[in-house]
């Protein structure tokens, strides 16, 4: 039975057989490989995924879709978790001793920042993440101090994560097509993130990007003085996009 897509789902299924191969050339998966796939869908990723790897775990949150995915393939290869990604446990998924999870999908975009901090938590655990997003949320995650685009998002992530955007792919690979361009990202956590108290990073931040056009001093008064600008090593008439990561995180360790 044809299945209708629901937009409250996020569902755009990806129907384009070149950049679907493109994608798991870029994931490249290894039969030992411990994976996780979030949102599945109609399985256009999934079925390619399983020639490479011995088993795979899915995250779907649709009900219909999980029936259809218990239904098409082989338990003892592919584990079927329905429930929602944004309170599912990573961690609750075997990895063998020595290996770390890789975790991959075409995410819906309508959660796609929460979902990214939600698998921030365990970034300690993880391998690699590689997912399909909006690429104009791609280009934030990945955007360099200086230009418009790096913001909040841009320094919780980079603290985190080495990131890349792969390629754009565009809305004619998926039915329905969605609005915009979409991106493939690849994630891996950063061995020894600088040291830092995530939640003063989080709050310093908020701060400091809350009124883009101020100078630093500005967006950031009442929380930090102008000598403790100074003290991190930062230029108090900067603009907050003007300001790397490790001054951010020398900042939130002065609060
Ligand atoms: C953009 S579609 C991608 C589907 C498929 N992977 C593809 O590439 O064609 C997003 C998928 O995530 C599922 N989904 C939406 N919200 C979810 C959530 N909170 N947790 C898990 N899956 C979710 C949707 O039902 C849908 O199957």
């Amino acid at each position: 039975m044809k299945h209708i897509p629901r937009k409250r789902f996020g569902q755009n299924f990806l129907t384009d057989d070149l950049v679907l191969n493109d994608i798991i050339r870029t994931i490249n998966p290894q039969p030992q490989d411990a994976m996780v796939e979030i949102g599945p869908g109609l399985a256009a990723m999934t079925r390619l995924l399983l020639q490479g790897v011995a088993e795979l775990h899915v995250v779907e949150l649709d009900r219909d879709l999980v029936t259809r995915l218990q239904k098409q393939f082989d338990p003892a290869k592919l584990h079927v978790h329905a429930g929602d990604a944004l309170k599912f446990d990573f961690t609750q998924i075997p990895v063998p001793a020595g290996q770390k999870l890789r975790i991959v999908g075409n995410l819906p975009y309508n959660i796609s920042s929460p979902l990214l901090f939600h698998l921030a938590e365990i970034a300690p655990h993880v391998q690699d993440q590689h997912f399909m997003l909006q690429k104009e949320v791609v280009e934030r995650m990945v955007a360099e101090p200086g230009s418009k685009a790096f913001g909040r998002l841009s320094v919780m992530l980079q603290w985190r994560y080495h990131m890349d955007l792969m390629f754009i792919v565009p809305p004619t690979a998926f039915d329905p097509p969605p609005k915009v361009d979409s991106a493939i990202v690849r994630m891996i956590p950063k061995q020894n993130p600088l040291a830092c108290d995530l939640d003063k990073l989080q709050a310093t931040v908020t701060k400091a990007f809350s009124q883009r056009r101020k100078v630093i001093r500005n967006c950031v008064a009442g929380m930090f003085t102008e000598a403790q600008l100074i003290e991190a090593g930062i230029d108090p008439q900067l603009r907050p996009e003007a300001i790397g990561l490790e001054q951010y995180v020398a900042l939130a360790n002065l609060h």
